[in-house]
């Protein structure tokens, strides 16, 4: 079920095409991860989603409806952006309480919304002596207070040390996954979310330039056979006619593209080259983001 649509959203800020005819959607209980370098638009995006700002075409909805239609906002969706900020006076649990009491929810749920970020102990601490990475779990607290079934991140990694990085992830596919929430979540470093998401949006100047799953990205980038060996040039010859492309990457090691392991290690033995190391290279996803998103 499409829970999130993005259909030819544009919008400009003056010269600049901060969004320029996007279109995508995200299911219920899938993760997206919204990705592109500084400035590609995805704050833009997301603020047109939430009705923060008023795009210039194509519609952004939640649940078939724009965000100031929703009845109920903060039990249908639930955002962060940027580095939210609260009364550096008020407790996390009376800051969440607050909220509770606006929006006609029991306040027994701050506790509970507490422990889900794993801020329980802190409950009574001051919000002004938080870390970053603890203000960054309580903004999750307060997104997630209403049970929304769709939820909206703008780099909720930023601050958060390995292992706060290691409890997003976990926490976002229990959301996604066990509870069936939609997650769009953006980042301008891929490797941050790879772990995470189910399905990857690539934005680059305002324009999308890829979608799909994330198994999809890594099986278009080719995984080459890497070779290190003083004699490396030897093999060519053998693994050419077997429709390899090669790649000279100085120092003895040369990449075979087009054939695998086995082939490359048959031409090795009958060559009788010395090896050092044969090894089939991972997809590197930052490397394809990087080339999927470079200025052209
Ligand atoms: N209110 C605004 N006024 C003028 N220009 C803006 C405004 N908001 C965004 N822009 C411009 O629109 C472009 C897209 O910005 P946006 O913040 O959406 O990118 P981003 O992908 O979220 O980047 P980052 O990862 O740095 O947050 C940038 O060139 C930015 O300078």
């Amino acid at each position: 079920m499409t829970a999130i649509e993005i259909r030819n959203l544009a919008k400009s800020f003056g010269p600049v095409k901060a969004v320029d005819d996007v279109s995508f959607s995200v299911d219920a209980g899938t993760i997206t991860g919204y990705l592109g370098p500084n400035g590609a638009g995805k704050t833009t995006t997301l603020r047109c989603l939430l009705g923060l700002v008023t795009a210039d075409r194509g519609t952004a909805l939640v649940d078939g409806r724009p965000y100031p239609a929703l009845e109920h906002p903060l039990t249908e969706v639930g955002a962060v952006l940027e580095a939210t900020s609260f009364h550096p006076g008020r407790t996390a649990r009376d800051h969440l309480r607050v909220i509770c009491t606006a929006a006609g929810l029991p306040a027994a749920r701050a506790d509970e919304a507490l422990a889900q970020v794993g801020l329980a102990e802190a409950a009574r601490k001051r919000v002004g002596e938080f870390s970053l990475g603890m203000r960054q779990r309580l903004a999750l607290g307060t997104a997630t207070l209403g049970r929304p079934r769709v939820l909206i991140l703008d780099e909720p990694a930023n601050g958060l040390d390995p292992a706060g990085i290691e409890w997003l992830r976990g926490f976002l596919r229990n959301l996604a996954h066990d509870q069936g929430v939609a997650v769009l979540v953006s980042s301008h470093v891929l490797a941050e979310v790879q772990q995470t998401v189910d399905n990857v949006v690539i934005i680059a100047r305002g324009r999308l330039v890829h979608q799909g799953s994330l198994a999809e990205l890594t099986g278009n980038g080719e995984r080459p056979v890497r070779v290190h060996a003083a004699e490396a040039d030897r093999l060519v010859p053998a693994l050419e006619a077997e429709g390899a492309r090669v790649e000279r990457a100085g120092d003895g090691v040369l990449r075979f593209y087009g054939v695998d392991a086995e082939t490359v290690g048959r031409a090795v033995l009958e060559e009788r080259v010395l090896v050092t190391e044969l090894v089939r290279e991972r997809s590197d996803l930052q490397e394809i983001f990087m080339q999927l998103t470079r200025e052209t």
